[in-house]
């Protein structure tokens, strides 16, 4: 599975652990940047891991800024992008399962590492459940397209 990581100064350090931890687990790692702890601005870093994934280049993708909030709202702004900020493993699991979430957003000044870590895992894994959900999910695709 290819993942797009992004960060701005925030989130700088997490997306390094975050990186080096998946690379460990072989996952194959498209890097957006930022690459320093100089400050930046998060919407960049949003966009081009939205664009990774909604153009197919990612598979899923991961950003992480100060709250996660930032960088989140950027990357909603894609069209085909899912960005489900998740601050506890049952949050990613419900992004995953029930709304078929294709990037993770975290916060950096919000939960240590080893939560973060643990809430990447359980977001890689979990698969969409499909049924009820696929109609709900279809419905945000509706609304991105003007159709509702
Ligand atoms: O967008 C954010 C807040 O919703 C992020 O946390 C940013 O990382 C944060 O705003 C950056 O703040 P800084 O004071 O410029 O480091």
């Amino acid at each position: 599975m290819k993942i797009a990581l992004g960060s701005d100064h925030g989130g700088f350090f997490y997306k390094e652990k975050i990186k080096e931890y998946l690379k460990s687990k072989k996952y194959e790692i498209i890097d957006k940047g930022t690459y320093s702890p100089e400050p930046v601005d998060y919407p960049y870093f949003g966009e081009n891991v939205g664009m990774a994934v909604a153009s197919g280049e990612a598979d899923r993708g991961i950003i992480i800024c100060g709250t996660g909030i930032g960088i989140s709202i950027a990357a909603n702004k894609i069209k085909g992008v899912r960005a489900a900020l998740c601050t506890n493993e049952f949050m990613a699991r419900m992004a995953r399962s029930h709304n078929d979430a294709n990037v993770l957003a975290l916060g950096q000044r919000v939960i240590g590492l080893d939560h973060a870590l643990a809430i990447v895992d359980v977001f890689l894994e979990t698969p969409f459940e499909g049924g009820r959900h696929e109609r709900r999910v279809k419905l945000i695709l509706d609304i991105e397209e003007g159709k509702i």
